[in-house]
């Protein structure tokens, strides 16, 4: 058994339990000090016990009997107190533990997404981060609640061990020493026996679906009927039995192997219990010990050796889930690092986007993070107020990725982005999302309602329906809306009663949000890949109106709406290569003029089809 995994998993739990501490102090503190409580009273009960014991096997007079019993009543007292304290303890626990669990599982999903909410958005970019992301949302959402109620199960066990070997020590600190080696040597060879048992299932799990395929298509009348043609039935049969056989006999192995184990733990332990009876009957008749002592001990020995079986189960159950709880830990524990703002509040962006809204990039770029070639290069561009800007370019050449950098979700790795002078950097994140609005070619879905997959365009403030609706209306989607549910109409299918829509549909939500933010810089990156033609032309119109007033940048591939841009700025391999108004750009017969003869000639051909197949 690989120790410092177990190790791993149990101070990544430790950790999660830390964590469940500061969310929810005293229902934690409680369901931590239940074990802890029920490790105490087995002291008590074991102590109580020998008292009585030892009061009536005393070797006095009959006389004495009313003596005996009246100073047995403490002892009796908190004898059944404390195995009434058990039950309820017991009980309290498994109370705990269902008000736990559901809120457990919430605070840690919260905080799993709150973390994905927080990293940059490079990270999310990186395969490797999303898978993390998404085993540590399986892991809060599913098995948390799970892996932390082993570790209390461990725990608990371990309070109560000590109890017992508290017993042994009043007793004999020689029989302590022996029953925790015992106890140590038993514990691990079951552990042992038990994680062989749990890989071997694991592993037998391919062979068994194997098993079930074969078996499965024996049962087909096609199956039969090829197979009677082919005669190779019996083939079939040899191959499943085969399967079969090999994870039967694996099975008996492991049977075996854990039998074998079992009956040497149990030797070890039966020895254990007859040497400790030898040395106390010795003593006893020395007169250096009781018969209540005698009994407690036995009694507490074997409640040791129970333990050493029971705890198996859930020690076992942390060590195979230690890997998603590591996952989990280090997810929750690395990403603020990396995604929060970690600076002292004084060194806080506090900066507001100024009233102008000049955007200018000086000698910008841009690298991949573990990537060695940059794919912005020297940009160096400027955004008048109110101007429309078009960026072109062939795929690959950092058309989305210039977008990410102006809408300050990517800092440029050398080189400045600024706001009226002012670096985007320097400035509060919050009042920079204010002032742009954005809309990008995979736009999000909310499948909710009519009123969320605009609203969300503004969440800051509770929109008002009239707001919503011309934001629909300037996107010419204002149909979507129905009398009777009017906003409130679910779409989507995810919701009862939703309607599905039409990818040209949800691309028209997309705009309607980006439509209601009042914000002064709009960016549209391939806004219309989904739109019919027709509703194209029809949002080019609506584009001009959002447009007005405002900074625009867009990014299309379809050159028709760069013509009418008042700037065209071309970008290939990372770099400006060519800036300035259609007619200009086309006199310079350079790589902006190709790419729109091409697309024009492309669509020349096409109408020409057309006509000739009318
Ligand atoms: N998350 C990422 N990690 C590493 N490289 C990336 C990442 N995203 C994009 N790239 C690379 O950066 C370069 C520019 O990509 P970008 O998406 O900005 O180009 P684009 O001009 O928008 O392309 P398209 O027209 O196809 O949308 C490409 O070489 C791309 O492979």
């Amino acid at each position: 058994m690989n120790q410092n995994a177990l190790g791993t998993a149990f101070r990544g739990s430790f950790r999660l339990l830390y964590r469940i501490y500061r969310y929810i102090p005293v229902l934690s503190l409680i369901w931590l000090g239940v074990p802890l409580l029920l490790g105490a009273l087995v002291v008590t009960g074991y102590s109580a016990q020998q008292r009585l014991i030892d009061l009536f096997m005393s070797s006095h007079a009959a006389s004495a009997w009313a003596d005996r019993i009246a100073n047995a009543w403490p002892f009796l007292i908190i004898f059944t107190g404390t195995a009434v304290a058990r039950c309820l303890l017991n009980a309290l626990q498994r109370v705990l533990d269902t008000a736990l669990r559901d809120q457990v599982s919430r605070y840690i999903q919260a905080e799993v997404h709150d973390k994905a909410a927080a990293a940059p958005l490079e990270l999310l970019d990186q395969p490797e981060y999303y898978d993390r992301l998404h085993r540590a949302e399986s892991v809060a959402g599913t098995d948390v609640f799970g892996v932390l109620s082993n570790l209390i199960s461990v725990v608990r066990f371990l309070f109560e061990l000590f109890g017992c070997l508290t017993v042994t020590a009043l007793c004999s600190p020689l029989l302590t020493v022996m029953l925790a080696v015992v106890f140590a040597a038993s514990f691990a060879i079951r552990l042992e026996s038990d994680l062989v048992k749990r890989r071997l299932n694991r592993d037998l799990t391919r062979p068994g679906r194997e098993a079930d395929y074969l078996s499965g298509i024996m049962r087909k009348p096609e199956t039969v009927r090829d197979m009677r043609i082919s005669g190779s039935m019996s083939y079939l049969i040899a191959k499943w039995g085969a399967v079969m056989q090999r994870s039967l006999g694996l099975r008996m192995n492991a049977n075996r192997r854990e039998i074998r184990r079992g009956i040497f733990v149990s030797s070890i332990q039966i020895a254990g219990l007859c040497a400790a009876m030898a040395w106390m009957v010795l003593r006893m008749r020395a007169g250096g010990l009781s018969a209540g002592a005698f009994v407690v001990v036995f009694q507490a020995m074997r409640q040791a050796y129970g333990i050493s079986g029971r705890m198996v189960f859930p020690v076992g159950k942390v060590y195979i889930q230690s890997a998603k709880i590591i996952d989990l830990v280090q997810f929750i524990a690395e990403i603020p690092a990396a995604g929060r703002d970690t600076r002292p509040i004084e060194q806080l962006p506090m900066k507001k986007p100024g009233p102008y809204g000049q955007i200018a990039f000086a000698k910008a770029a841009y690298r991949y993070p573990g990537h060695d070639r940059a794919v912005l290069q020297d940009i160096d561009l400027t955004l008048k107020p109110g101007e429309t800007v078009a960026l072109v370019g062939e795929n690959g050449a950092g058309k989305s990725t210039l977008v990410k950098l102006l809408l300050g979700l990517y800092a440029p790795t050398s080189g400045r982005i600024t706001w009226d002078g002012i670096d985007l950097q320097d400035m509060d994140p919050r009042s920079l999302r204010r002032e742009m609005s954005a809309v990008f070619q995979d736009f999000v879905r909310y499948e909710t309602t009519l009123r969320d997959n605009v609203g969300f365009g503004l969440p800051e403030e509770a929109a008002s329906d009239d707001r919503l609706r011309a934001a629909l209306r300037a996107c010419r989607a204002e149909s979507l809306e129905r009398q009777a549910e009017g906003l409130d109409r679910r779409v989507g299918r995810l919701t009862e009663g939703g309607r599905e829509l039409s990818g040209g549909q949800w691309q028209r939500l997309a705009i309607s949000r980006a439509a209601l933010r009042d914000a002064q810089l709009l960016v549209l990156d391939e806004p219309t890949s989904a739109l019919d033609p027709q509703y194209e032309t029809e949002l080019y119109r609506t584009f001009r109106q959002l447009a007005a007033g405002r900074t625009v940048l867009f990014v299309s591939h379809r050159l028709g709406w760069a013509r009418h841009a008042d700037r065209i700025v071309v970008l290939r391999q990372g770099r400006i290569v060519e800036e300035g108004a259609h007619d200009t750009l086309m006199a310079a017969n350079g790589e902006y003029a190709s790419m729109f003869r091409a697309q024009a000639a492309w669509y020349q051909a096409e109408a020409a089809e057309r006509i000739q197949y009318m």
